[in-house]
Order: structure tokens, then sequence, then C-alpha cells
């Protein structure tokens, strides 16, 4: 596989990009996820290549007098509604005083491993700042490791605790099945369930990937350093896992539950979807393109 350089632009901050659809809070999917160290205060280093999905959230925002926020949609049960929902956390950080009527069309189940909630308070950021004309806060990360990822929802390799990215291109759009079996995992109680916290990263240099068949093929050679205490936590992933056994690469993403498989043509992806739903129908199983318009 050669090793060539990518087009690439080092930022310690992500910026949402300007022609980025504001309102749309697209599933967040790590392809893969190095944990090589952990910090003093106990957060993990990671080494992630991330990818978005043509699937997700969708944010609106209206005029009014007070800050208020409605949960709609398939996946709205079970979401909070109150001032501990990210969407309003990252109003409050925007601005302590603003006021408009948000509604959330949740189509990602949350604590999933797929950044609903992470992708829903970026895309909050993003129409808010615009609405109220405020200036992007600094430290949104305070929101939540993912929150900084999911600004500019491109391809990007992440380092750091999950605020350092650097955009990548060299990867082509891959036709993919989502399943979430309907366990919620607790983000901490994965981290803590690993035995092992220094991990090999990627290669300093990631390879061009011209095909899906040639992405999977190097991402094989890859990880997901949670995969094995997630599964430890909620062992149904293995079941997600084993019936994804016809992809060309089939891994969790983020620390669960949600996994996904690679197919090296949509209509590949469909089979393998339809056939999933109708063994398991009380999963969430989606056939997406991950990295669109890559
Ligand atoms: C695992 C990933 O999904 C990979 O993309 C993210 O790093 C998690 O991002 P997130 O859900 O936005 O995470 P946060 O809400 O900031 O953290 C939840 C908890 O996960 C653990 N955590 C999270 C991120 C990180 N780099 N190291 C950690 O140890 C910490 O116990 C933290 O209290
Ligand atoms: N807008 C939101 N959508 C979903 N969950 C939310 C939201 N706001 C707050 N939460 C809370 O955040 C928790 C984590 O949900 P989220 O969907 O962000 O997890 P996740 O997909 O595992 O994220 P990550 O991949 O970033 O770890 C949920 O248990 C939920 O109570």
């Amino acid at each position: 596989m050669p090793c060539l350089p990518r087009r690439a632009r080092h930022r310690s901050m992500l910026r949402p990009m300007a022609d980025a659809d504001p309102g749309f809070a697209p599933a967040k999917v790590n392809l893969t996820l190095h944990v090589t160290g952990r910090r003093a205060d106990g957060y993990h280093l990671l080494d992630s290549l991330v990818v978005f999905a043509d699937l997700g959230d969708r944010l609106t925002v209206a005029a009014d007098e007070a800050l208020s926020l409605r949960v709609t949609g398939p996946m709205a049960a079970g979401v909070p509604t109150g001032a501990d929902n990210l969407v309003l956390r990252a109003a409050r950080l925007l601005d302590p005083e603003g006021a408009a009527r948000i509604t959330l069309d949740k189509h990602l189940p949350a604590a999933a491993g797929i950044g609903g909630g992470s992708s829903d308070a970026a895309a909050a950021l993003r129409l808010l700042s615009r609405h109220w004309k405020r200036p992007m806060p600094d430290r949104v990360e305070a929101l939540g490791a993912d929150v900084p990822m999911c600004l500019d929802p491109r391809a990007q390799r992440v380092g750091g605790i999950g605020e350092r990215s650097m955009i990548v291109g060299g990867l082509p759009e891959l036709p993919a099945v989502l399943v979430n079996p309907g366990a919620p995992v607790a983000t901490p109680a994965v981290f803590a369930r690993m035995t092992r916290r220094d991990n090999a990263p990627m290669p300093p240099e990631l390879p061009v990937l011209a095909t899906p068949g040639a992405a999977a093929e190097w991402l094989a050679a890859q990880r997901n350093d949670l995969e094995g205490p997630a599964c430890a936590v909620a062992p149904v992933i293995r079941d997600v896992l084993d019936a994804l056994g016809d992809a060309r690469l089939a891994r969790m993403s983020g620390s669960g539950a949600t996994c996904f498989g690679l197919y090296d043509r949509p209509d590949d992806a469909r089979a393998a979807a339809d056939r999933i739903a109708q063994t398991e129908p009380g999963w969430w199983v989606r056939v997406v393109t991950l990295n669109p318009s890559a």
C-alpha cells in the first residue's frame, strides 16, 4: 500500500465550513479508535480516523422571547429535554441570555457511540452563532470531547482527547450499514474497563485509499481499542458484529454499542441491512454512505 502524504490541514480547533448545512447533525463514526495513553486528569489520549454519515438529527431555530427546546422524531424517546440536553448547554455556552425556539428532530440513537448528542451540540453552535450573530466560543470541548470534531463534519484524524483535528483527504465514499442493538452504553464505563491504555497509534502518514475495498483492507489492520471493553459491558455488541459478518469490515464506533459494516457497493449494504432487520426486528439498522461527497 503506498504511503503518500495526504491533503491535510492542521488546526487545534475546527471551525464550521462556510457551506456546511448548519442544522444537520450527522452521525459520527470512528473508523479507527486507538487509545494511546491517559492524562493525569483521567481523560484518554486518542488517535482516531473519524468520518460522518449522510444520516443524522435535524435542528431548526426560530425567533422567540425565551430559550426553549422541543425534541421530536423517531428516536426522541429518552432524550433529555431540560437544561442537560447538549443543545441547550451549547446555547448557554454561546450566550447565557440568548432566546430562541429550538426544535431537535432525533433520528440517531442516544448513548450509542455515534456522537448524537455531540453532533446536536455542534449543530446548535453553528445555527445559533448565525441566529444571534455571536462568535463561536473558544472552549467548545467543555460540552464533550467529540463536540469540536463535529463542528466541521468532514473526514478527520483526531488526536489529544478529541480536541485536536486534522482534515484528511484520500478517502472514498463508503457504502455502510449502521446497527445498534438498543442497549445504551455509558462512555465512562467502557473506558474504565480498559486494562491496557498505552496502545500503538495509527501510522504517521495515512495512505490514499481509492476504493471502499482498499479502505476496508487498510482499516482491518487498525483497531477500535474500546471494542473489547465495550463487549464486556454490553455482550450484545458481539452479536451485532457477528450479524455484520459478511461485511468487508465490521467494527464498533466510539464507545459503542453501534457497529458499522463496510461494503463494496450500496446494493451489498442494502442486502445486508434487509437481512439483519429481518432477523433482529428490534435493532436499529440503517443503510448509509460514510464520508459523503468525498
Ligand atoms: C470515545 C469517543 O466517542 C471517541 O470519539 C469520544 O472520545 C467520547 O466523546 P464524548 O462522548 O463527547 O465524551 P465526554 O462527554 O467528553 O466524556 C465522557 C467520559 O468519557 C471518558 N473519556 C472521554 C473522552 C476521552 N478522550 N477520554 C475519556 O476518558 C471520561 O470518563 C469522560 O468523563
Ligand atoms: N441532544 C442529545 N441527544 C442525545 N443524547 C443527549 C442529548 N443531550 C444530552 N444527551 C445525553 O447524553 C448522553 C450521551 O448521548 P450521546 O448520543 O451524545 O452519546 P454517544 O453517541 O455515545 O456519544 P459519543 O459517541 O460522543 O460518546 C445520553 O445518555 C443523553 O442522556
